[in-house]
């Protein structure tokens, strides 16, 4: 039965997702390579609700990334970015794949030190900043669109990604901070088991995981 109530948060729900913002428009130079609308990702498989290749985010999250961005564009950076909003319902596809013991097409790419059942938590989460749209995976470019190297691949599950890892050399940890300061400047946090993952600080719905589709 479709109640006044019922409608009513419909409506609040589509008022929020009209508050996120497509990145591209505010950040026309940026790379984007949206990992999970295509199969080139540990799931080896598109994402459930990701019909569409744009990186949406928050508009307070993607103003402030606006501002990084100048910054890496200032040291003649730019940035490539893997993944931002991410709705509820690819969050549940990551654990469902998780909970799969027999697929282990990826294993010798994305995890190959790790069983799968070790992999939630630390580095897939069932509830994510990405579901908020406060949060992103990305990396830095040179100006011929290069990633900088560093000493492993955007979601490669493992220690070697620890933003603080002892084993990546003395470039790698400094291409990884380089990134890191241009977020914090901005006001991200970094998220120390994964260099590719930021959040933004002032988020607008700290306790909201949004489930919308990306069209
Ligand atoms: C899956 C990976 N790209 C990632 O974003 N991991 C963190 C922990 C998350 O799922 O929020
Ligand atoms: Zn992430």
């Amino acid at each position: 039965m479709i109640t006044f109530s019922s409608v009513a948060n419909a409506n609040v729900r589509n008022t929020k997702q009209q508050e996120f913002i497509d990145v591209a428009t505010l950040l026309p130079t940026a790379l984007f390579d949206i990992r999970y609308y295509s199969s080139n990702n540990f799931v080896g498989k598109p994402i459930d609700g990701y019909k569409s290749a744009k990186c949406l985010l928050h508009k307070t999250t993607a103003y402030a990334l606006q501002k990084a961005h100048k910054q890496a564009q200032l040291a003649g950076l730019n940035f490539k970015i893997f993944d931002c909003y991410r709705p509820q319902r690819a969050v549940d596809h990551f654990v469902r794949w998780v909970n799969d013991p027999t697929d282990l097409v990826t294993k010798a790419t994305y995890y190959p030190n790790l069983g799968k059942d070790e992999l939630l938590g630390g580095y897939i989460a069932a509830k994510s900043g990405h579901s908020r749209g406060s949060t992103l995976d990305l990396t830095l470019t040179d100006s011929e669109g290069t990633e900088l190297n560093m000493g492993s691949l955007f979601d490669m599950f493992d220690t070697l990604s620890n933003t603080d890892d002892l084993r990546i050399t003395t470039r790698q940890k400094a291409n990884r901070y380089k990134l890191k300061n241009i977020m914090l400047a901005a006001g991200f946090a970094p998220y120390s088991m994964e260099w590719w993952h930021f959040t933004y600080k002032q988020q607008a719905y700290p306790n909201t995981y949004f489930d919308f589709v990306i069209e």
